[in-house]
């Protein structure tokens, strides 16, 4: 076999990553991963900053059900309030996010051919008494999702009976079984958009985060 100097060098460069290596067994044995302090308190405490100084601006607008184009507003299925961010704008806070993000990216490209080409992330905020019911990410009409990840911006006291867990249901041999995600800061879950079906549990205190999708096209 014939390498080019590149190959060579592509190959030599590599570095096995334990923190992606769990992400992705996680992801090949049971469809998702939970990973907490993907970022760290004073990331988190910037994300946060630049999530509420936006939201405080009133850049905010409600969640709609549906694709892009197509959007309807249901509060009954949804209540959250959303802005999607745009990497080529992205200030210091975003910066601090897509760094981190286009790092798992490549390794993924580079070591599981997901193939993942493009990406789509906005901040959301779940004011209190607000939830998504259980869905799919692909009800949104976009085949082309193939992992979700959200990340949580909370404050470090928030505590599990503030509400606004996330149940990520699971079939195991054919029985389903609620895995409840509590949205602790800095903690990031990934699962396969296509296959899992979750929902947000009603929220007692404002719930933040930021949620997107890594895509095939
Ligand atoms: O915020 C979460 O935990 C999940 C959000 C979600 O399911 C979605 O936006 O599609
Ligand atoms: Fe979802």
């Amino acid at each position: 076999m014939l390498h080019t100097d590149l190959e060579l060098f592509e190959q030599l460069d590599f570095r096995e990553d334990p923190l992606y290596e769990r992400i992705i067994s996680d992801l090949l044995e049971k469809k998702y991963s939970i990973v907490d302090d993907f970022f760290n308190a004073a990331e988190v405490g910037i994300l946060r900053g630049a999530l509420l100084d936006k939201y405080e601006e009133d850049n905010f607008k409600k969640a709609a059900i549906g694709n892009r184009t197509n959007e309807v507003i249901e509060k009954s299925i949804r209540g959250d309030f959303i802005l999607w961010i745009n990497e080529a704008e992205a200030g210091l806070a975003e910066n601090i996010y897509f760094k981190k993000i286009n790092s798992l990216v490549n390794y993924l490209n580079r070591t599981c051919f997901m193939g993942i080409l493009t990406k789509e992330f906005h901040y959301a905020v779940y004011p209190e008494g607000t939830f998504y019911k259980r869905h799919l990410d692909t009800f949104q009409n976009d085949g082309r999702r193939k992992l979700s990840m959200v990340c949580y911006l909370n404050d470090e006291n928030w505590k599990p009976e503030n509400g606004g867990e996330l149940a990520i249901y699971t079939n195991k041999d054919g029985v389903e079984e609620q895995v409840n995600v509590y949205p602790f800061p800095g903690r990031v879950v990934i699962f396969e958009s296509q296959e899992l079906e979750h929902e947000v549990k009603p929220v007692k205190v404002p719930r933040l985060s930021i949620t997107g999708w890594l895509k095939t096209r």
